[in-house]
């Protein structure tokens, strides 16, 4: 079961304080080339703030018609080019930086989503997740190299402001005199930002997620006629989404809009400053000229707020990422199981609490090797969470499973996959054939086994009748739901090991196709345990022994034929009497 409200990772305090220390990682994943960003923008910087002085003196020179007049100008052109390369640089390692690191995030936590469990990743809808995984970690991956340009283009205000004081200290305490001003301007943005950017993010996650499963049920959906209402829920967010990203630009307009009226204000006073200085006689035109080029390059600090800004929408986005981050991963022991065991399975006081309510409680069980056990009970009862933690797919909260005698959460996680065999209601396949489908697991099945298990599993007759058999493509052959559970149990059957999970795998099958598919578990599968998890009666009564759950709790495990004496059992498959026991085999 999927839950389709999106957890709100950007309020959980440890995930914010963690989500800085994600970043400072994804730095130090390119660390080289985010120095490089670093050196070049200082390098930039440095350039820039070279720039005007020179500017000055060879204007200084040419008016004096000075010899040295020549080689200066020769330097500022330098100079020049070296500040366009080096800008350009700067450009190009940014674009890296956030492509590397964007990937660094999205594999870590794609790495994480696959070895959780199932049940702890579902806390996530697949819309939330796939927009954390592609607009928020983009994001977050342009924020190392954001920083190191922020950090860089600090520099060179700060610089030209030293300058200022060098060559005229009243221009430079005229700038003074209007920072205060500009820091205020800054730290209100930066709240605002921070505020808006979250609030936008969480509702950019909200329409993926109704949107994905809006997708999901399309079938529904349209049966049912609701299409019009389902288009309204999913764009419901959209008008908060709307006021979001107005708030938020206008926070960042706002900010541009003062800032570009409080720069040239700035640029003005201290350029009158320097106008009486030369009047004064204290400077030189050339002395002048480079004035106004350092307060202009002075007031660069006030667009700082664009790298700011993207810095800030890199943080907060670095939340929502590390929010998948924090899932707790499947950590496995180095334990072998004890070769050719039979696949006995045994599960002692196991119980599994989701969001605080337990699901399933004090199970014990006992299920001697070889044979076919099959888990019964009304829908929510409890059955895909017992096959899930008899093979491992998730931990129990209390209690232990055990495979051949050994804790399966010791056991190395490639015995583990190689050993237990899933088969699910609605298989998911991958590879680029339909045969590398089946052959797809813990290890690549040979061909003669993936024919055989497809044989087994009723799915070679319309596999061979696909254009090109087992080699057609995958997206190009549309399959049924019944053929694509033949096909899930072709790949469960072509890595049997001893111990297999059916959990609803046969739900689509016709009768004629079932009644096949279990005679090919009992003869021509490797020999081990077999869970299936059915609703159908005839399943129950085909297997050595029925687990029977209620409420998250065993009621009984007999055979069929014991139980079957059990009003309440018999109303599990919606009989009233025992005139069904073996009619529906
Ligand atoms: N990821 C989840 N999040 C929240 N609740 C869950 C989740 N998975 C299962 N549950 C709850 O746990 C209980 C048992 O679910 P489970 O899927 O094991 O039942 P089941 O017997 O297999 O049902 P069905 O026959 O309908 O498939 C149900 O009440 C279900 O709502």
């Amino acid at each position: 079961m999927v839950s389709t409200r999106p957890p709100d990772g950007t309020t959980d305090e440890s995930v914010a304080r963690s989500a800085d220390a994600l970043l400072v990682r994804v730095t130090r994943a390119s660390a080289g080339r985010t120095a490089g960003i670093l050196l070049c923008a200082a390098a930039a910087a440095a350039a820039s703030l070279a720039l005007p002085a020179m500017l000055g003196r060879t204007l200084d020179l040419l008016l004096e018609s000075h010899p040295d007049a020549g080689r200066a100008l020769a330097v500022t052109v330098a100079l020049t080019a070296a500040e366009v390369a080096l800008g350009a640089a700067v450009a190009l390692l940014s674009g890296t930086v956030g492509a590397r690191s964007t990937a660094w995030l999205r594999l870590r936590t794609v790495r994480r989503l696959l070895a959780a469990a199932p049940r702890d990743v579902s806390r996530f809808s697949p819309g939330d997740v796939a927009t954390r995984l592609s607009v928020h970690a983009t994001e977050a991956g342009a924020a190392p190299a954001g920083a190191a340009q922020i950090i860089a283009a600090v520099l060179a205000p700060v610089g030209a402001l030293v300058a200022l004081f060098v060559i005229d200290p009243w221009t430079g305490l005229a700038f003074v005199l209007g920072l205060p001003a500009l820091g205020l301007l800054l730290r209100s943005f930066a709240r605002h930002s921070s505020d808006s950017v979250s609030r936008y993010q969480r509702v950019q996650s909200l329409l993926a997620t109704r949107l994905t499963d809006a997708l999901g049920g399309a079938r529904s959906i349209a049966a049912a006629g609701t299409v019009d209402e389902e288009r309204a829920r999913v764009l419901l967010p959209l008008g908060e989404l709307g006021t979001e990203g107005r708030r938020m630009w206008s926070v960042h307009g706002s900010a541009m809009a003062r800032s570009g009226v409080l720069m040239p204000l700035l640029i003005t006073a201290v350029l009158a400053v320097g106008g009486f200085g030369l009047a004064d006689g204290r400077i030189s035109v050339g002395d002048l000229l480079a004035v106004s080029r350092y307060a202009a390059l002075a007031a660069g600090l006030g667009s700082v707020a664009g790298p700011l800004g993207a810095l800030v929408r890199g943080r907060t986005a670095a939340r929502r990422v590390n929010a998948l981050l924090t899932v707790p991963p499947l950590t496995h022991g180095r334990a072998e199981l004890p070769p050719d065991g039979p696949g006995a399975l045994e599960l002692r006081g196991v119980g599994v609490a989701i969001d605080g309510a337990w699901v399933l409680r004090g199970v014990d069980l006992c299920v001697p090797g070889g044979q076919t056990v099959a888990v019964v009970g009304r829908s929510g009862s409890g059955k895909s969470t017992l096959g899930a933690v008899a093979g491992r797919l998730t931990d129990p909260d209390e209690g232990e499973v055990r495979l051949d005698g050994v804790p399966l959460g010791t056991v190395a996680a490639d015995v583990l996959r190689r050993e237990v065999g899933y088969a699910f209601e609605r298989p998911h396949l991958q590879g680029a054939t339909v045969g590398d489908a089946i052959a797809s697991g813990a290890e690549t099945a040979p061909a003669e086994s993936v024919r055989a298990a497809a044989r087994a599993a009723g799915a070679d007759d319309f596999v061979r009748a696909l254009p090109l058999g087992y080699a057609t493509p995958l997206e190009e052959a549309p399959f049924s739901g019944g053929e694509l559970q033949r096909l899930g149990l072709a790949r469960a059957f072509a890595h049997a090991g001893r111990l297999m999970i059916l959990d609803d795998a046969t739900s689509s099958l016709d009768t004629a196709t079932e009644r096949r598919v279990d005679r090919a578990l009992a003869h021509e599968v490797r020999a081990g345990t077999r869970v299936v998890i059915a609703h159908r009666l005839s399943t129950a009564a085909r297997a050595d022994l029925v687990v029977w759950l209620e409420g998250g709790r065993v009621r009984a495990v007999r055979t069929h034929a014991e139980l079957w004496r059990d009003p309440g059992y018999r109303a599990v498959f919606g009989h009233g009497d025992t005139s069904g026991a073996r009619g529906d085999r």
